[in-house]
Formats: C-alpha cells, structure tokens, sequence
C-alpha cells in the first residue's frame, strides 16, 4: 500500500467537499491510515488569519492581485508549517483546497492568467504540485443553493459573486482537467452524498493499491 500521499479536494462553493473529507478521513482511520485533515486558505494559525482577510465580506475593494498573493501566501506558509511535515512524516494529507483553486477563482475567473498565477504560486510552494486532486464538479447555483438553504456556514466575499463568476470558476476547474488528465478526477457532485462518498473513496482506495 502507498499511503504516503498528498490528495486534494477541489470545486466550487457548496460541492460537498467539507463534508465528504471528513468521512473520508475517518474511513482512512478505520483502515489505520495515518491521515492529516487540513483546508485552505487556513489550517494553521497565521494562514487562518490572511483567510478572515480574505474573505471578509465588508473587504470589498480588494485588488485581484492581492488577492492571490494572500491566497499564496496562506498557502505556503500551511505547506512548509503543516503539510510538508506531515508527509515527510509518512502520513497521508487530504486537503480541502490547494493550487488549483487559486488556479480557477484567481487565474481564470478573475482573469489574471492560469499561467501568472501558477508561477506566484512556484514561488510560494515550489514546483510540485499534488499526487491526486479529485474535482468535485456541480452547477453552481446548486452548490450555492445548498449553502443557503443548509445556512450551517458564513456566506464570505467570494460567495456573493455573480453567478457568471462561479460559472467561470467551473470552466476554469474543467480546463485543468484537460491540462493535468493524470492527477486531476472528475466526481459528480450533483448526487446523494452516500455515493458521493463511494466515489470518492474507490479514486482513494485505488491509488492506495
Ligand atoms: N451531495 C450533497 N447533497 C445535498 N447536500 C449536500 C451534499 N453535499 C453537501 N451538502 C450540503 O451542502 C452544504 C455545503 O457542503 P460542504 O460545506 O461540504 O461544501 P463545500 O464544497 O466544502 O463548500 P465550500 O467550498 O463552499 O465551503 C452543507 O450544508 C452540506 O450538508
Ligand atoms: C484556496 C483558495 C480558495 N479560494 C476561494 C474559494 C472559496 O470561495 C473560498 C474559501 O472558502 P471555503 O468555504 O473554505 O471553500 O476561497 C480562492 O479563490 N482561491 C484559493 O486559492
């Protein structure tokens, strides 16, 4: 079994992302997998506070670029504070966003290039990227109608975009796959989370093989 490995969760708001790690960390306990649960922007404690930055719906004239230097920035120092160490430390890292979501929201969406903010990206994490993402794909006004009606979250600056936006950020994630076919696998979110889960788990269980 290869355990040691970074996975990474992606898509757009309201996906089911949060909810489907944190069964499928407890499924990697089950199997006595030591695994690391972490999220961006966040995870530790000075990457949580450039995230209340972030996502601070009252910051409403945050430049594009600044944006996606604090996303880089939380993220590297979660990366070198928590993650590296973990898998230096064998244990497996799911993590509930990374790279390719400053890739689609700030690279695509907002338009400042997959490719400018890739290399900021090279500079605040090196070049490696994850071993398997797995992309939650789903309509956006069905992710967002979930996090309205469930209302169990804080609506942050980034939801309240416009719905072009967020169709944007699912074009975006869906050129990745084009350009990162090995890593990056595609689950319909748009199902029962039960099977969900399942699907998840057989893209899990199969790279663990
Ligand atoms: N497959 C599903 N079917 C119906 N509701 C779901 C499903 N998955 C998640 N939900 C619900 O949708 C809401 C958002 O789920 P969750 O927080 O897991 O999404 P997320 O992808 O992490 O969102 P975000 O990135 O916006 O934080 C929650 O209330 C959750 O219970
Ligand atoms: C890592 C990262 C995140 N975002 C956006 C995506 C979401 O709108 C928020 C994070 O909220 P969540 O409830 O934790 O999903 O931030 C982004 O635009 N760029 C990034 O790199």
């Amino acid at each position: 079994m290869n355990c040691n490995l970074f996975i990474t969760f992606e898509g757009p708001e309201g996906a089911g992302k949060t909810t489907v790690i944190q069964k499928i960390a407890e499924r990697l306990a089950e199997e006595n997998i030591d695994v690391l649960a972490t999220r961006e922007p966040g995870g530790i404690e000075i990457a949580e506070k450039i995230r209340s930055i972030i996502l601070n719906p009252e910051h409403t004239a945050m430049d594009e670029r600044t944006e996606a230097l604090l996303y880089a920035g939380a993220r590297s120092q979660h990366y070198f504070e928590k993650v590296r160490p973990a898998l230096d430390a064998g244990k497996m890292v799911i993590c509930d966003r990374f790279i390719d979501s400053s890739l689609a929201y700030q690279g695509y969406a907002r338009g400042i290039g997959v490719d400018e903010v890739l290399s900021i990206n090279e500079f605040a994490i090196g070049k490696k990227l994850p071993d398997m993402t797995i992309l939650f794909d789903l309509a956006p006004e069905v992710g967002l109608a979930r996090i309205h009606a469930h209302g169990d979250r804080e609506v942050n600056r980034l939801d309240v975009e416009s719905i072009a936006f967020h169709k944007k950020v699912r074009e975006g994630y869906l050129q990745l796959v084009e350009r990162y076919p090995e890593r990056i696998h595609v689950v319909n979110a748009d199902q029962n989370i039960e099977r969900v889960v399942e699907d998840v788990w057989s893209l899990i269980y199969e790279a663990i093989q």
